[in-house]
């Protein structure tokens, strides 16, 4: 047993899972294991097993697990690069050098700018630490181990940032920008930032791709000439300037059309499915040896993408849910047993739920696709209603649309990109709470929002403003170093490259033996509803 496997139970497959597994386990919880040892859901079972199957082909016993885990993880955090394909492929000077600016002629030919001795660039060995923690043992709190004793294992990402050798000489690209899956605040900012620092290298050629992966197939839709001149405001509000849709043309369709048009830097803003798309046009430019550079950007107000601290928009997500939650509030504190209801959006992961719950404090039920619950029953959520009407005369639910799907009626119905279209739990909660209180006789006065678009159409707080500008900057960075199918993000307060296959081999969920789930629990003062 010495190798470590990526498998993984099919039973537990979760959305784009393919290559790639996370190591890691959490075993502490004491809530769970104290309060209701019996009741632990199945939900919270799968998801400690689905940590658990990730190091079960680790033989642990071998005294040299841990250098093996370590060179299998290397491994799987390189860098794909130009020269994968390109063994003779020449760098030359950096362009992008802050101290002497790019000539404004662009007359680069034999002239490059460049400065050996200014120390602004990335060392390729740099690199960013993954897992900060040590715990000490399995059962601290939120534990995430690699082996049953709780090993301290360092996991290395790669650094991101300019480089001073770069594989591309700026006048010969052509750079293209696409934005796909739903709107998130701050895709203009990323857009913007993109442009900004192609032109300071000294990139002429930009283009946006209209309505993400169809404005490569539809030829009624033509690309959009970007400049620092036309992206110099589009900022100040939200949406895309480009535009986005679900769904498309096939990868072979894409990469035809990136031979046609001769791009050769494609920079895809997306979630879990545009990464996964970006990723096959990096294998098929690969296959067809084609010397382009294809880096995402995760989008999602969702946050659902793995290893980061936190994808641009959530922060911005998060503000204006918690808009809806006071609102919410204010109409039932107002109403004789008001009780307020908000959906907000969160298809596989509860992380908008739980951390506009957080920030409002006004909340007093939490749901979370994550974690499964009752409405009906003496650990029901209208039992708990009930409860707080009592107690306090007023109470607010806060769900994520993934949440309780085994309570509502199954659509069938997929997207044009193939997600679930989702029942409707937020009605759902509504009608049943009508429903109850009216049958048992008492008065409720219940109110729905559901704010889920006005969330996400706004534009970026200064905290996603901040992050959209250096994702956006790394990213170019990142292509002309040479890389490709990577994408960017920000781990542990720096900024750093990962393969795209590591971010998106399922969805990121919230882990309910977290400490950030129980902190939420507290908060909401909520009981288990199972
Ligand atoms: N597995 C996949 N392979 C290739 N392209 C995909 C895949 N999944 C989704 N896409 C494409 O990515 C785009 C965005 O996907 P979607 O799931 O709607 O949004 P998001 O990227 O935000 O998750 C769509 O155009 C879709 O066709
Ligand atoms: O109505 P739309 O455009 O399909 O978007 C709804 C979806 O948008 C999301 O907030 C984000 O999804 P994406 O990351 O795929 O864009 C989901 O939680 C939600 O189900
Ligand atoms: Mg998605």
């Amino acid at each position: 047993m010495g190798t470590i496997s990526h498998a993984i139970s099919p039973k537990l497959s979760l959305p784009h899972q393919n290559t790639v597994r996370s190591y890691a386990f959490s075993r502490s919880n004491h809530r769970f294991q104290t309060l209701m040892p019996s009741k632990v859901s199945r939900k919270v079972r799968v998801f400690a097993e689905l940590r658990k199957q990730s190091t079960s082909s680790i033989d642990f016993s071998d005294p040299d697990w841990k250098t093996k885990f370590q060179r299998d993880f290397e491994q799987r955090f390189r860098l794909p690069h130009i020269t994968d394909i390109f063994e003779d492929a020449v760098p030359i000077p950096s362009t992008f050098c802050l101290k002497m600016r790019t000539p404004l002629n662009g007359d680069f030919p034999g002239n490059y700018p460049s400065d050996e001795e200014w120390h602004g660039y990335i060392n390729n060995n740099d690199r960013v630490l993954l897992k900060t923690i040590y715990y000490s043992s399995p059962t601290s709190a939120g534990a995430e181990c690699i082996d049953p004793g709780c090993n301290w294992v360092e996991q290395w990402a790669h650094r991101a940032g300019p480089r001073e050798k770069i594989y591309f000489k700026p006048e010969e690209v052509k750079a293209a920008i696409v934005t796909c899956g739903g709107l998130c605040p701050g895709l203009n900012d990323v857009i913007r930032q993109i442009v900004i620092t192609l032109e300071i290298y000294g990139v002429k050629r930009i283009v946006g791709i209209p309505f993400g992966y169809r404005g490569f197939s539809d030829t009624e839709l033509t690309e959009v000439l970007l400049s620092r001149k036309v992206v110099q405001n589009i900022h100040l509000s939200g949406g895309s300037l480009l535009g986005v849709s679900r769904g498309g043309p096939s990868v072979s369709e894409i990469v035809d059309n990136l031979e046609a048009r001769g791009i050769n830097m494609l920079f895809v803003l997306g979630g879990n499915g545009t990464h996964a798309g970006a990723n096959a046009i990096h294998d098929e430019c690969q296959k067809r040896r084609l010397k382009v550079a294809v880096v995402g950007v995760p989008k999602t107000i969702d946050n659902d993408i793995l290893l980061m601290d936190k994808t641009f928009g959530f922060d911005t997500a998060v503000e204006e849910a918690q808009r809806a939650i006071n609102s919410a509030y204010i109409e039932a504190h107002s109403a004789y047993h008001g009780i307020g209801i908000v959906k907000l959006m969160g298809r596989s992961s509860g992380f908008i739920a739980m951390h506009a719950s957080l920030a409002s404090g006004q909340v007093d039920i939490c749901l979370i696709p994550e974690v499964p619950f009752n409405i009906h029953g003496p650990h029901g959520v209208l039992n708990h209603l009930q409860y707080l009407l009592d107690k306090k005369g007023s109470a607010v639910v806060c769900t994520a649309e993934g949440a309780g799907q085994n309570l509502v009626q199954k659509t069938n119905a997929t997207d044009a990109s193939g997600n679930i279209v989702l029942g409707d739990i937020g009605v759902r909660l509504q009608q049943e709470t009508k429903k109850y209180f009216k049958e048992i006789g008492i008065h409720a006065d219940v109110k729905y929002i559901d704010p889920t678009y006005m969330i996400r159409a706004c534009r970026a707080n200064a905290s996603d403003g901040i992050l959209c500008t250096v994702l956006g900057q790394n990213a170019v960075h990142g292509a002309f170093a040479g890389f490709s199918g990577i994408t960017v993000g920000i781990i542990n307060t720096h900024y750093a490259y990962l393969p795209i296959p590591q971010v998106i081999s399922h969805p990121r969920l919230v882990d309910p033996n977290s400490r950030m789930w129980h902190r939420c629990l507290t908060s909401t003062g909520q009981p288990d509803f199972i």
